[in-house]
């Protein structure tokens, strides 16, 4: 069983040293719960929200859900009925290189959200995308089944 006890980012760093993964994107601290450590799902999609909704309504205690969106801020490609979907499935967080949206009352939900911003524009819903694959955000490979801790510093990943 995969340990996920959060470790403060700045820890991970020190402990691990250069080869370190931690990702130069400056996301945005949107989620009530700021600190999270989980095991990463990868999507990719482009202003359509479909493909990660489904993704979201599976049971995964502990799963981390993140989101390539192609740095869009045009649309949100989360909102609080989609985070509130992923929270009452067990997912402790996403973090979305993309927009969301509802974001005072995502601020309230026990859940870690990180986004590079947000637009009330809708996103559309044909279930285009590409779930599994492995990302690179921020400098950095984010391989499904890594370990992602988050936190005010910043995002880093570990391999399990
Ligand atoms: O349905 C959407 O596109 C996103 C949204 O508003 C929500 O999750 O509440």
């Amino acid at each position: 069983m995969t340990d996920l006890t959060f470790v403060p980012t700045a820890d991970l760093v020190d402990q691990i040293g250069a080869d370190v993964r931690s990702c130069d994107t400056q996301f945005r601290q949107y989620g009530g719960n700021r600190e999270f450590v989980g095991r990463v799902t990868t999507v990719k999609c482009f202003q359509d929200n479909a493909l990660l909704k489904s993704i979201l309504s599976e049971p995964n205690p502990g799963g981390v859900l993140v989101i390539d969106g192609d740095a869009s801020v045009h649309t949100a490609l989360v909102g609080d009925l989609i985070a509130e979907l992923g929270r009452s499935n067990g997912w402790v967080g996403i973090v979305a290189h993309g927009a969301i949206r509802d974001a005072a009352t995502i601020g309230g939900m026990a859940i870690g959200v990180k986004a590079l911003g947000t637009n009330p524009r809708k996103s559309t819903k044909t279930g285009a995308g590409e779930r599994d694959i492995p990302l690179v955000i921020g400098g950095e490979t984010v391989n499904p089944g890594d370990l992602l801790y988050s936190d005010d510093d910043g995002i880093v990943l570990v391999a399990p």
